[in-house]
């Protein structure tokens, strides 16, 4: 804390009472060991001003560099800036001069002190006025004025656009505000501000032939200058005396204060009081036919003349070529930017791409999943027609063309693993009858239920099939001709046993049953089928409710019957139906 009250003192009497500011930095200075880097830094921001102020400048500006180059507190860096701005334009570094202060116009804006934004547009307004950009420089100093930080904008702004607007020459300055602004420079105590806008208003005042305006605004300001001590001022203020006095033809006054304006124009590159005075003392040497002196003073005057233009075009030299470096960084930029805007559509356009392969593939997967689906419908309900193309609408077993299908399909593979199949047709025993005395309706309920208790006593691998309209055939692979009689036998049971009631009356009903072996007659069905026929007609015809298997013997009595109407029917629906099955 006290360290940082010392700092602030000695940044508060930097420019007032420059020996107490340096007896407390070389206090700080001494223990400076121990200091944390932010009071480090402003230790060294104040030694590197108190260099520049001794214009130690070779000191001065490595100090500030190496402090730009830490990370010093922003307003500290732009202080250091502004510092190092002003220097380098001081000593004539002119180049650097305009690309720092192209940094710290970039700064500003953030800048939020009062004091650092004053003092770096304070060093805009002057390097903007010695490159003759006089509107640039005005702006930065109304700023000032405007901003008027503690009470000093009005005459510092005040006195910096003055000067640029006295340069400039190009307009009227207001003699209302140049008076205001003297007054505002007296009252703060800032006399060598206050002289040095005296000084240009009479410079304009003679420049309009007004030497006695001229003469009475300077005249007993002297003692008030050399106690500012400001050589420069000093010698500007000489150098127009001897100026106003050549007006009113006073040679000795002329002499004096050109003389006095040499000796005081010690600042190096401050050339503007040399010039006039080199020229006045030429005149007079020449007007007294001192010739030589006038050769000596023209010599003079011709070199500070070019020093004076070789200033001027060395700064305007440097400007252009800092502005032109700063535009062809900002076309770098702008290059860069373009690049970077291309790369971001690109950015762009890959991620819109990605986007629409990953749609492509979301409707080609949709596509697949439909496709998919769609083929699976269309089987379900192929399969679901082919099962009802294959199935009897009543009974839900095999219909005709299916049973001899499946018979077809049986025997093949039976008679390659040479096995035994009976082939069975059985026809219900007078079931126009029924159908005559209970109606169609009991008709069908009664081929239900034989179709019912036909399932109970098959297995699987037998295959069932209602032949027929009262008939139904059944193959029985892997079974011999007595074990089928056997089984025919438990069928014919159940159908006799079923228990059909028909408004309250019983139902009775039978069935008859004819038996054919491949072990005698072969595998092929039609024969099998014709055999099998054959053997139920002998059942029907020896008093129904009976199996009767096929006997050879049969078959005379067979051909004798074939003749009778239900048995050609019968047998030529079979034959049509087998002619459809491949060999
Ligand atoms: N209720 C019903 N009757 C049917 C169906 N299919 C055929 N029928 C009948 O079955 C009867 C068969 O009669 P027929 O071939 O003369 O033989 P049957 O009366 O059974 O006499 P036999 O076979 O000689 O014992 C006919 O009256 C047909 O109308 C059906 O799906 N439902």
């Amino acid at each position: 804390d006290e360290i940082d009250d010392l700092l602030g003192k000695a940044d508060r009497l930097k420019s007032i009472d420059h020996p107490a500011f340096v007896s407390i930095l070389s206090d700080v200075d001494r223990r400076s060991g121990s200091l944390p880097p932010p009071q480090l830094h402003r230790l060294q921001y104040l030694k590197a001003w108190a260099a520049a102020y001794s214009a130690d400048y070779p000191v001065a500006i490595p100090m500030l560099r190496s402090l730009l180059e830490t990370d010093a507190e922003p307003t500290l860096r732009f202080r250091a800036l502004a510092t190092i701005t002003n220097v380098l334009s001081i000593s004539r570094r002119y180049e650097e001069a305009f690309a720092r202060l192209e940094e710290l116009l970039h700064l500003l804006p953030e800048i939020t002190d009062p004091a650092a934004r004053q003092q770096g547009l304070g060093v805009a307004a002057v390097l903007y006025a010695q490159v003759g950009l006089d509107d640039i420089a005005i702006k930065y100093a109304d700023q000032i004025v405007q901003e008027n930080w503690a009470g000093l904008g009005t005459c510092r702004g005040g006195r910096l656009k003055l000067e640029a607007i006295y340069k400039a020459a190009r307009v009227e300055p207001s003699a209302e505000e140049m008076e205001d602004t003297i007054d505002a420079c007296t009252r703060i105590g800032d006399l060598g501000r206050a002289n040095f806008i005296r000084v240009y208003a009479a410079d304009n005042y003679l420049r309009l032939s007004r030497h006695d305006l001229a003469l009475a605004l300077l005249d007993g300001r002297r003692e008030e200058i050399d106690k500012t001590g400001y050589k420069p001022l000093i010698s500007l203020y000489d150098s127009l005396l001897a100026r106003i006095y050549r007006e009113m033809g006073k040679p000795d006054l002329v002499r004096k204060y050109a003389l006095s304006a040499i000796d005081n124009s010690t600042q190096e590159g401050f050339v503007e009081p040399l010039l006039p005075s080199y020229r006045l003392l030429y005149l007079l040497a020449r007007e007294r036919g001192d010739l030589a002196a006038a050769l000596e003073y023209h010599e003079k005057y011709a070199a500070a003349d070019k020093g004076y233009l070789d200033e001027l075009s060395a700064r305007q030299f440097a400007y252009e070529k800092v502005k032109h470096q700063s535009l062809a960084n900002q076309f770098q930029i702008d290059a860069l930017n373009k690049q970077n805007e291309v790369l971001q559509l690109q950015q762009a356009l890959d991620k819109k791409a990605v986007e629409a392969s990953r749609l492509y593939i979301a409707l080609l997967l949709m596509l697949v999943a439909f496709i998919i689906f769609f083929a699976y419908k269309t089987k379900r309900s192929q399969l679901h027609f082919m099962k009802l193309s294959q199935v009897d609408g009543l009974t839900g077993i095999s219909n005709r063309p299916h049973f001899i299908e499946l018979a077809v399909s049986t025997l093949a593979a039976s008679q390659k693993m040479d096995q035994e199949v009976c082939v069975v047709l059985c026809d219900l025993d007078h079931f126009k009858a029924i159908n005559d005395q209970y109606g169609h309706a009991a008709g069908d309920a009664a081929l239900k239920q034989v179709v019912a208790a036909f399932r109970t006593h098959l297995r699987t691998g037998d295959v069932l099939g209602r032949v027929g309209g009262e008939e139904f055939g059944v193959l029985l692979p892997g079974c011999t001709l007595e074990a089928a009689r056997e089984r025919c036998e438990q069928l014919r049971r159940a159908v006799a046993d079923l228990v059909l009631l028909h408004d309250g009356r019983e139902i009775s009903l039978s069935a008859s049953f004819g038996v054919e072996t491949t072990a005698s007659c072969g595998y092929e069905l039609r024969q099998l089928l014709a055999n099998a026929d054959a053997a139920l007609y002998q059942g029907k015809h020896a008093g129904r409710n009976r199996v009767v298997a096929y006997d050879s013997s049969l078959s005379g009595f067979f051909s004798s019957m074939t003749t009778t109407g239900r048995f050609r029917a019968s047998r030529d629906r079979f034959t049509q139906d087998l002619a459809k099955q491949p060999e």
